[in-house]
């Protein structure tokens, strides 16, 4: 499991630790482990050029004792300090000692260059600009100073790593208000941080690596994200002794006169997802058993179809009230329910909160923001937030769709986030495999926050494997959603195997 922490549990784990360490120590072991990884990035250190964007606090601290080591081995080391009189002073006395040069980028002071266009000079030319502007103590959007050199990071050629976080990335949150600073990768110290695996800011981070430097955070994690190892301990195995319900039997309210193809999809998903049997209750029914001859059909209302362990009701549902009686129908019995699509505009909060059995909600960022009654954008800015906020306001777990899935439990346990996704996969009808997917995990037993974590990695997998782009989020070709619905088998394999 990869777990990110908050920034109270990383600064407290941090007083522990330097209670009991030389002043300094910790510093060193961020710088040592930002210089290693600045080295990577430039391939050759001696005659390259770097510059340091040195803020007022410890992160421009980090970046200006990596720049020392850096100049000990031969660049050209020049830090821009955007504070000039508050610059981490052990720091840069390390870094003039090891032969570097300071600019100061406010004001007149001293220094053998003076002013912003001298520095900002500086980045355009520069090989690798290390981003110390602000770390964990950064607050509110980047300062318009902050904020100048952050965009001419970003035009120059100039590899860009960030220290500890990108500045302008809210560490809590992930959140972007205005600029900030776009890296090629990110040295983040003792801990992730929410903020590198959260879009946006996760979209920022570039490759994140993690230099453990002896802390060790308390308690829960803020965000988690499952990796292949607890994938493969949470996907159902059937024993000799399986039966069909004991495999679990999954029922799909899905589809309509109008989108026949969100039923037959959503079947898709369950079929190939483990399901003992797929029971189908709507107005695809012959596209369904044209398609899925092994699919049980019925006719009436889902709560009288027989014996279901777990209900996916929503996609391709018309809005009118066969869509609404359907889902009240569902939420009135007592097995899980996956709530999905069209079926989310008929929820009613007190009706969900009022439910025994687990209740797993999946709306995109649309969606989401019409549940919350916030215009998209909100949603898509603040995700964590966004996330959290319905699944307390429904008492059910919700599982929020985008370039990296977020999955909120209702009593407040560490999100889950995933991004095994490709680009590829944010095509019509992907959505509608995702729900059969997850119901068949829920029908197998497996706990609401789990069957959602556990679908978005498989879904994600199956994509990348059906677009044949491996295990990069950008490589491959176009897919179609029932080519990710024929790829799971492939990707439960890869897990298990
Ligand atoms: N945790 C650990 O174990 C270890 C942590 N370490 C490192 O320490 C870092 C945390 O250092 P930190 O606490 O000094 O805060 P930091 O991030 O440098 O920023 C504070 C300064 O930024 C300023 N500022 C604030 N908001 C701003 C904005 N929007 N735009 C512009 N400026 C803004 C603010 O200015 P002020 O409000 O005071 O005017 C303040 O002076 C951490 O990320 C890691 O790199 C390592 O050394 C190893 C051990
Ligand atoms: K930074």
């Amino acid at each position: 499991m990869r777990t990110a922490y908050g920034v109270d549990e990383v600064r407290a784990a941090e007083r522990d630790l330097m209670a009991r360490l030389p002043e300094g120590a910790l510093m060193q072991r961020a710088a040592a482990g930002l210089a290693a990884a600045s080295a990577e990035l430039l391939g050759r250190v001696y005659g390259s050029r770097v510059v340091l964007l040195v803020g007022s606090g410890d992160n421009g601290g980090d970046a200006l004792y990596a720049g020392a080591r850096l100049a000990r081995r031969g660049a050209g080391v020049t830090a821009v300090l955007l504070a000039p009189g508050r610059a981490h002073g052990h720091g840069l006395s390390a870094l003039r000692k090891a032969g570097g040069a300071a600019l100061e980028a406010e004001g007149s002071g001293g220094g053998t260059e003076l002013g912003a266009e001298a520095a900002l000079r500086a980045v355009a030319r520069a090989d690798l600009v290390l981003d110390g502007i602000v770390g964990i103590g950064g607050k509110g959007g980047l300062r318009p100073l902050a904020a100048r050199f952050a965009r001419a990071a970003r035009e120059s050629e100039a590899a860009v790593l960030a220290v500890d976080l990108p500045s302008g990335v809210e560490a809590d949150s992930g959140e972007v208000r205005g600029e900030a600073v776009r890296a090629d990768a990110t040295v983040t110290f003792g801990a992730y941080k929410p903020g590198l695996l959260v879009d946006p800011g996760r979209e920022y981070a570039g490759v994140v690596r993690l230099v453990p430097i002896g802390i060790e955070p308390a308690g829960a994690p803020a965000v988690e994200a499952l990796q292949f190892a607890d994938v493969a301990r949470l996907l159902p195995r059937p024993g000799a002794e399986s039966d069909k319900y004991r495999r679990g039997v999954v029922g799909i309210a899905a589809g309509s006169a109008q989108y026949p193809g969100a039923g037959v999809l959503a079947v898709a998903g369950a079929v190939r997802s483990g399901a003992g049997a797929v029971r189908y209750v709507g107005a695809a029914a012959g596209e369904v058993i044209a398609r899925f001859p092994e699919a049980l059909v019925h006719e009436g209302p889902p709560s009288h179809a027989g014996r279901v362990q777990a209900w996916v009701v929503g996609p391709g549902l018309g809005s009118g009230q066969d869509g609404g009686r359907l889902v009240a129908d569902v939420l009135g019995t007592d097995v899980p329910v996956l709530v999905d699509a069209e079926g989310l505009r008929h929820l009613e909060p007190s009706v969900v909160r009022a439910r025994t059995a687990p209740t797993l909600l999946t709306p995109h960022a649309g969606e989401a923001a019409a549940l919350l009654g916030v215009p998209r954008e909100e949603v898509e800015s603040a995700r964590l937030a966004s996330v959290r906020g319905l699944a307390a306001a429904y008492g059910a777990t919700v599982l929020l769709k985008g370039a990296t899935t977020l999955v909120a439990a209702p009593a407040g346990a560490p999100v889950r986030v995933n991004s095994t996704g490709t680009a590829w996969l944010a095509t019509a009808g992907s959505g509608d495999v995702l729900s059969g997917l997850a119901g068949a995990l829920l029908a197998a037993g497996l706990l609401s926050g789990d069957a959602g974590a556990v679908a978005a990695y498989l879904h994600g997998l199956a994509a990348r494997g059906a677009s044949g782009g491996g295990r990069g989020a950008s490589g491959g070709g176009p897919v179609a959603a029932q080519d990710v619905a024929a790829a799971i088998p492939g990707a439960w394999r890869e897990v298990l195997g």
